[in-house]
């Protein structure tokens, strides 16, 4: 479903991903892990198709559209930006029609209860219902591919179960799943685990 070989990155010479290779098949939950900073979310950037690496090689299968992140099909990929970025003029229900191309999801939001906020902004949400609202929206129209950054950060254990449980489903059903995480709760539902190393490269 995607493989990145070799992939890396910098900013200003300043290195953000080491060289690194990530196999996901479809039907697997792979949970990136790594300190601060080692480069997950720029992985993930990568892997979605927004950040250009500056060497090594990403083949999504199928190809992904060329689209920029506010412009991506939801069809083809489910994201859960670690900025949440819902759209704040639409109510939640509104926000998982536009990701679906038509009314639905009602059950997701459910499952995430959040059944009783459809009809409120995101700014009348706490963040942890923002971040599930933002979970419902990535899965709703059933992505073959779903990158999720840090999805369980601003939830309680509770809650962050459900999150995981929607994800490993999406997985169980033959999507392909990447998520970078801290959160051991992640790890113990992942397939496999890639670790990053610290992001700076010593020199000499
Ligand atoms: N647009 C950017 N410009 C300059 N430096 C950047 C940019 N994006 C990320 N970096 C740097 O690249 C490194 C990797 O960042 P990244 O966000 O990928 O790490 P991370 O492992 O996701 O961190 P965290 O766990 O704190 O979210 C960091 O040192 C970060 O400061």
């Amino acid at each position: 479903m995607l493989s990145l070989r070799g992939v890396r990155k910098s900013y200003g010479g300043t290195p953000a991903l080491r060289p690194v290779d990530v196999e996901l098949a479809a039907g697997e939950l792979v949970v990136l892990t790594g300190p601060s900073g080692s480069g997950k979310s720029t992985l993930l950037m990568i892997a979605g198709g927004w950040e250009t690496p500056d060497g090594g090689e990403v083949v999504p299968h199928p190809p992904l559209p060329d689209l920029p992140v506010e412009r991506m099909s939801w069809q083809d990929l489910g994201f859960v930006p670690q900025s949440i970025s819902l759209f704040e003029e639409l109510t939640l229900a509104d926000n998982l029609a536009l990701a679906r191309g038509s009314a639905g999801g009602g059950e997701l939001l459910e499952a995430l209860e959040l059944g009783h906020l459809a009809e409120r902004r995101p700014g009348e949400v706490s963040r942890g219902e923002q971040q599930r609202a933002a979970v419902a929206r990535a899965l709703v129209a059933s992505p073959a591919l779903v990158i999720a950054d840090e999805p369980t950060s601003h939830q309680d254990h509770r809650r962050a179960q459900l999150v995981l449980g929607l994800l490993r489903a999406a997985a169980d059903r033959g999507a392909a799943v990447l998520i970078a995480s801290h959160d051991p709760a992640v790890v113990s539902r992942a397939d496999r685990e890639i670790r990053l190393g610290a992001g700076a490269v010593t020199r000499g």
